[in-house]
């Protein structure tokens, strides 16, 4: 056995392929971009075919670049963005509807509705999370309503839902295994995170048969053999998890207490609680971290939707910056007596605020403002958003200590600037690792480890490497007059303050 282990990390804009070595080391990499469909204001859709033709090319190009053949795989490891979810046709694989995405809003009115009749409590002790358009129940029960003849289908049993993992799972196995993983499962606002099982009483109440899901498996588990026509060779698939907790696994955040926030588009932030299944008095969620050999660990989570995406909104939207990279320099020159605020409610507001109707909102203008003062608001604004998360968790949470400290990963992160000033707002360490690919390692960490070609976890927790530590710096009173501006500038943008 070579050792080689390929993890599909299937991403809102793109899926990446990573194939990597026994000493974990990555070997070869493919990556596609694919179409976002906008078919109305909030409505955000994948195509699930672009997906499927995406995990083929790229899983291809990585075996291609290493210069390995599908014999030298011991195992895959998938990880996806989560929530966002497909129904297909059980017979011939081929889907419904187009996947809806995690960012939809659709089904804000049917979360309303639920709201209304006082359905809330209920939805959140069972399955730790809120009433948001976010999850995926809402979504199948749109698909479910809308689709001509759709639930009288799949209440036949002609019909299977899942997330992105077990539309993938499906197709590579030639449609003989239906299923997901526990944390895939944890965010669809249907699975009783407790008792782990899917929960009766909501389906009942979304109308959803629960013969169309997918048998819930632990991350590293048996999810059955790839079509041996699709890469030339059958490879086991033995990992699957939602790809914020492969990241919580590929930083190797196994410990209660240890923590990490992945800054992509958006940011999130998971802060494992171990066997304490926290439920949060501030507005986090309550998700499973992995489920490991039977025994689910918890974690509490910290979900902001727009983090590089005001990297983006520089570049894209005010055209102050030509890349992504040039934010950090120009945050720099920002004159230090302006108190500039910018508050990326660009979608509405996540954790702790939860409100879809808020909308972006910029503070504290002069004369002299410019350039320099709306990127340095911009990555700000994310620092600002992470305390806001940690203060929440701290409260919910009497094993968050003052101690705390931030092991971050994502495209964002790049930035020393961003990381310095993270750490800074936060009175918090930030740690850096040598390896920034953490969402694709833990996927494979989970496959490689169930085959028996890598190391157990605290093994593969000792191999964790420190790029850089960013200590805080900022004086405790500049500290709290930024911190009081922003919580300001926070309680004038909110729909309802
Ligand atoms: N040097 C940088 N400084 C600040 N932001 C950056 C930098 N490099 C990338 N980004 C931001 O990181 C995001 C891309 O990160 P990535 O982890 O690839 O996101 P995703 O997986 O959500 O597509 C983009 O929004 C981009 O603007
Ligand atoms: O695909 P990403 O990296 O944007 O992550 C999306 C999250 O899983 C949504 O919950």
């Amino acid at each position: 056995m070579t050792g080689f282990v390929l993890a599909i990390d299937q991403g809102t804009t793109s899926t990446r392929a990573i194939l990597f070595d026994k000493d974990m080391k990555v070997a070869g990499t493919g990556q596609k971009e694919f179409t976002q469909h906008y078919p109305a204001s909030g409505w955000v859709e994948h195509d699930p075919e672009d997906i499927w033709a995406g995990v083929l090319a790229t899983v291809k190009a990585a075996l291609k670049v290493a210069g390995r053949t599908a014999s030298d795989v011991a195992a895959i490891g998938i990880t996806n963005q989560r929530e966002t979810v497909v129904i297909w046709d059980r017979a011939t694989g081929k889907p419904i509807h187009n996947a809806i995405v995690w960012q939809d809003r659709r089904t804000a009115p049917l979360c309303q509705k639920l709201k209304t009749q006082g359905l809330e409590k209920k939805f959140t002790r069972k399955t730790g999370l809120l009433l948001d358009p976010y999850f995926s129940g809402t979504k199948i029960a749109w698909m479910l309503d809308k689709v001509k003849g759709a639930r009288k289908r799949a209440g036949k049993g002609e019909l299977l839902a899942g997330t992105i993992d077990s539309f993938l799972i499906w197709r590579l196995t030639g449609g003989k295994v239906h299923a997901t993983d526990a944390t895939n499962a944890s965010r669809t606002l249907i699975y009783n995170i407790e008792n782990n099982a899917w929960d009766d009483e909501l389906l009942a109440i979304l109308n959803i048969p629960a013969k169309m899901l997918p048998e819930v498996k632990d991350c590293a588990d048996d999810y059955g053999i790839t079509e041996k026509n699709l890469f030339g060779a059958e490879i086991r698939i033995l990992g699957v998890a939602g790809d914020q907790h492969a990241a919580t696994i590929g930083q190797a955040c196994f410990e209660p207490g240890m923590m990490k926030s992945t800054y992509g588009t958006g940011c999130f932030a998971l802060l494992n609680t171990g066997s304490d299944l926290v439920r949060s008095k501030n507005r986090l969620l309550t998700t499973i971290a992995y489920r490991l050999n039977g025994k689910t660990t918890y974690a509490l989570e910290g979900s902001i939707f727009i983090a590089g995406a005001a990297v983006q909104w520089l570049r894209d939207g005010i055209k102050v910056i030509g890349k992504a990279e040039q934010s950090g320099k120009l945050a720099e020159e920002a004159d230090p007596t302006q108190n500039v605020y910018l508050v990326p409610a660009f979608v509405g507001l996540g954790a702790p605020h939860w409100d879809a109707d808020a909308r972006g909102a910029i503070f504290g203008l002069t004369r002299n403002s410019g350039p320099a003062e709306f990127a340095r608001a911009a990555l700000e604004s994310v620092a600002y958003q992470t305390r806001d998360l940690l203060d929440a968790m701290r409260k919910d949470w009497k094993g968050t200590s003052a101690k705390t400290v931030l092991r971050v990963d994502g495209g964002m992160v790049a930035s020393d600037w961003t990381m310095q000033r993270l750490a800074d707002i936060l009175d918090a360490p930030v740690d850096r690792p040598t390896i920034l690919e953490t969402t694709a390692l833990g996927a494979a960490w989970l496959a490689g480890s169930k085959a028996g070609v890598w190391p157990k976890a605290k093994e593969f927790a000792r191999s964790w490497a420190l790029e850089r530590r960013f200590r805080p710096q900022m004086d405790t009173s500049t500290r709290s007059v930024k911190l009081a501006g922003w919580r300001d500038a926070v309680r004038r943008t909110l729909s309802a303050p």
